[in-house]
């Protein structure tokens, strides 16, 4: 593995240009080999202290402590990174009294904490030392505004069209308590502690202006727990993520992001982000044959690919069939109906979560998946092909919408800017 450059990790001995975001003389080696060492000291010595006798070039474990995300730039991050092994999603409603004067000095104050984090710094305020010791872990926070944020800021006017609400649809059993809200704040990382950590800080952050409204935490697979990077697994043991739009795509910004002309002008380079918490009925899925659950999908379940043959990544052969005549691929499958092709054009990037919120009284699961997807236009993306869902996919006897949200997510930041400022100050 080559020396990388990377900021300090947290600690008060920091110096002053970590804290200026700039990187400072510890390199990856030296973070993780110390890291990776100490365990081995502990390891044999029973809670010796490794560091003296750590070796000064000990090999890294992972890079997977040293990975940073950038917080300025053209679009927020937490959109287009890969999956992270730990989330949390959190809905705020603003406080009796709080208004735009107040929601602007939040934003500024939530923008700060998540640069200093995203670079692997403390909190600017009382850090809770949760996260000393790692690197900034693909830390990303994004920040987002639901539909009534608009009436209680006094910023009616400047209320995206797109953010009118989700049409009901027939399957939804959704949980008003643990839906929509003021503002939505998203965090992921590849370091419990550190994704922890954030939510912490910006929970504090808070302060009076805003409460919690709902929150959920979720994880993905590990980085490196598989030979070779793949395409994660939800709880359903399906590759999940393959019909993804790619960022090489000719058509993926264009799908993805609003224009830098787009309405309104606050939102260029922003996104919108649905939000659904999805249990899976797994006792029902688990009793299905691999056979049976295959043909609820349309692909493999190991591999990922289609049914029609060939590797996760060959096309659909949507019209071949068998010696009976049917489709190989059901017409109820999940992975047909979906597909842009199939839906005038309507596309979406999912950036999932799975959750575990142990099990009901009868044993039953809480488990499922915190469905994340992002696209330049609701109405182009999410809301007509869940209509189709809802009219005939063979998924749906085996997952329940319990609960859910449609935020405007601003464009990214630039330096010295704070996220959602163009609105607020506009
Ligand atoms: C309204 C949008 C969608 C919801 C809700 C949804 C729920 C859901 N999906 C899976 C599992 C899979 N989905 C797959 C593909 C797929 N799903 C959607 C949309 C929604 N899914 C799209 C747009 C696509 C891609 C279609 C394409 O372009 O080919 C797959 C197949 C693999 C893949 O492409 O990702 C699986 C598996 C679950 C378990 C779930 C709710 C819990
Ligand atoms: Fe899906």
């Amino acid at each position: 593995m080559t020396e990388q450059s990377i900021p300090a990790a947290r600690t008060p001995e920091a110096p002053a240009n970590a804290a200026r975001g700039e990187a400072v003389g510890v390199s990856r080696r030296t973070l993780l080999g110390t890291a990776g060492a100490t365990g081995l000291v502990l390891g044999a010595a029973g809670g010796a202290i490794g560091r003296a006798t750590a070796p000064a070039q000990a090999t890294p474990l992972t890079s997977v402590g040293s990975d940073r995300a950038m917080f300025h730039g053209k679009h927020q991050p937490g959109i287009t990174e890969g999956l992270q092994a730990c989330g949390h999603l959190v809905a705020f409603d603003l406080a009796a009294g709080a208004g735009r004067a107040e929601a602007a000095a939040l934003l500024r104050r939530w923008s700060a904490t998540a640069e200093r984090l995203m670079a692997g710094e403390p909190a600017p305020h009382d850090d809770t030392a949760v996260a000393r010791d790692a690197g900034p872990s693909s830390l990303t926070v994004t920040f987002g505004f639901g539909h009534d944020f608009f009436s209680r800021t006094g910023l009616e006017k400047q209320r995206p069209t797109a953010l009118d609400p989700l049409p009901a649809f027939s399957s939804d059993r959704l949980d008003k308590a643990r839906s929509d809200g003021h503002l939505f704040v998203q965090i992921g990382a590849n370091d419990a502690l550190v994704a922890f950590h954030a939510l912490r800080a910006i929970q504090k952050d808070a302060g009076s202006a805003a409460r919690v409204r709902w929150q959920v935490n979720g994880f993905n697979r590990t980085p490196g727990a598989t030979a070779h990077p793949m395409t994660a697994r939800n709880l359903m043991g399906q590759i999940d993520g393959t019909g993804n739009p790619k960022p090489t795509d000719a058509a993926f910004e264009q799908q993805i992001f609003v224009p830098a002309s787009g309405e309104p002008a606050w939102m260029a380079h922003g996104s919108y982000a649905v939000v659904r918490r999805i249990r899976m009925l797994l006792d029902d899925w688990e009793k299905l044959s691999t056979a049976a659950q295959e043909q609820v999908i349309g692909r493999r379940k190991a591999d990922g690919a289609p049914l029609t043959g060939g590797g996760e990544t060959s096309p659909m052969e949507l019209d071949k069939t068998d010696a009976r005549g049917e489709y190989v691929i059901p017409l109820t499958a999940h992975a047909r109906i979906t597909r842009p092709d199939k839906n005038g054009g309507a596309a979406m990037l999912r950036r999932p979560f799975s959750y575990h919120d142990g099990f009901d009284a009868d044993g039953t699961p809480d488990a499922g998946l915190l469905f994340v997807c992002w696209q330049a236009d609701p109405l182009r993306g999410f809301v007509p092909v869940q209509r189709k869902l809802d009219r005939g996919d063979a998924l749906s006897r085996f997952i329940r919408h319990e609960a859910s949200a449609l935020f405007a997510v601003p464009g990214g930041a630039s330096k010295g800017e704070y996220v959602g400022q163009r609105l607020l100050e506009g």
